[in-house]
């Protein structure tokens, strides 16, 4: 049976009490985090820096899978990333949407260099078509099936149908791009991802703060 990748998104955790939730996900073999940086321009909310992320790090072994929703504004494009990359992510995701070709190579040349998974994502209204020249060079898509912004969101269903599309695409011509949902997952919508052939599940409502969180994981990580 296939294995999904289950990324619980730090979005909606409680940051009382980090290191707790944190755990819980080891506990549960949960091995992958979700970090979502926002910047009140990308997206119309803010979230945390790279200071909080080099802090967890630190303390806990997990792979880490940053998902920027910003507008890189350093002079230098790649400086903005120095910070992220201290903590050692395993993967890093910028949306198509906010960056130019250049920038989007320049992004994608300096995951590579640093050994990071390189991810580009695609919000709810985007085409995929945009996307599909750098699939044979991008380790990731991440199909984002809410507005990106907020946690808690019901899930797009029209934007799920371009998982079906990519995995089409993916597996006829050989490449290895994992492909990432993003947004109003929980036991009913997982099943549609699943089917449309997804390798990473992003969730955050439907996990953090939830007293039967062992049985949820489960039922994401398990196959339909
Ligand atoms: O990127 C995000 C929002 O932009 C979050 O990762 C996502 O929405 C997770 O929250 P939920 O599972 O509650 O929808």
């Amino acid at each position: 049976m296939k294995k999904f990748i289950i990324a619980p998104s730090v979005l909606s955790a409680n940051y009382m009490n980090l290191k707790n939730d944190l755990t819980q996900c080891l506990e549960n073999d949960i091995n992958w985090i979700h970090y979502d940086v926002m910047d009140y321009d990308f997206v119309p909310n803010l979230t945390f820096g790279s200071k909080i992320l080099q802090d967890i790090t630190s303390q806990i072994k997990m792979n880490i899978d940053i998902h920027f929703m910003v507008k890189v504004k350093t002079k230098n494009f790649t400086d903005f990333f120095v910070e992220y990359i201290k903590a050692n992510p395993q993967m890093m995701t910028m949306h198509i949407e906010s960056m130019n070709a250049k920038e989007t190579k320049l992004f994608i040349d300096l995951c590579k260099k640093n050994n990071i998974k390189a991810s580009l994502a695609v919000s709810p209204q985007t085409p995929i078509k945009k996307i599909i020249k750098y699939l044979p060079i991008i380790d990731n898509i991440l199909v984002m099936t809410v507005e990106p912004g907020f946690g808690g969101q019901s899930f797009i269903e029209h934007a799920a149908g371009k998982i079906g599309l990519l995995r089409k695409i993916i597996d006829q011509n050989n490449y290895k791009t994992t492909i990432e949902v993003d947004g109003g997952i929980n036991s009913e919508t997982s099943k549609i991802v699943k089917d449309y052939g997804v390798d990473i599940i992003v969730a955050g409502s439907y996990l953090f703060g939830q007293k039967d969180f062992a049985q949820r994981a489960k039922k994401l990580a398990g196959g339909n």
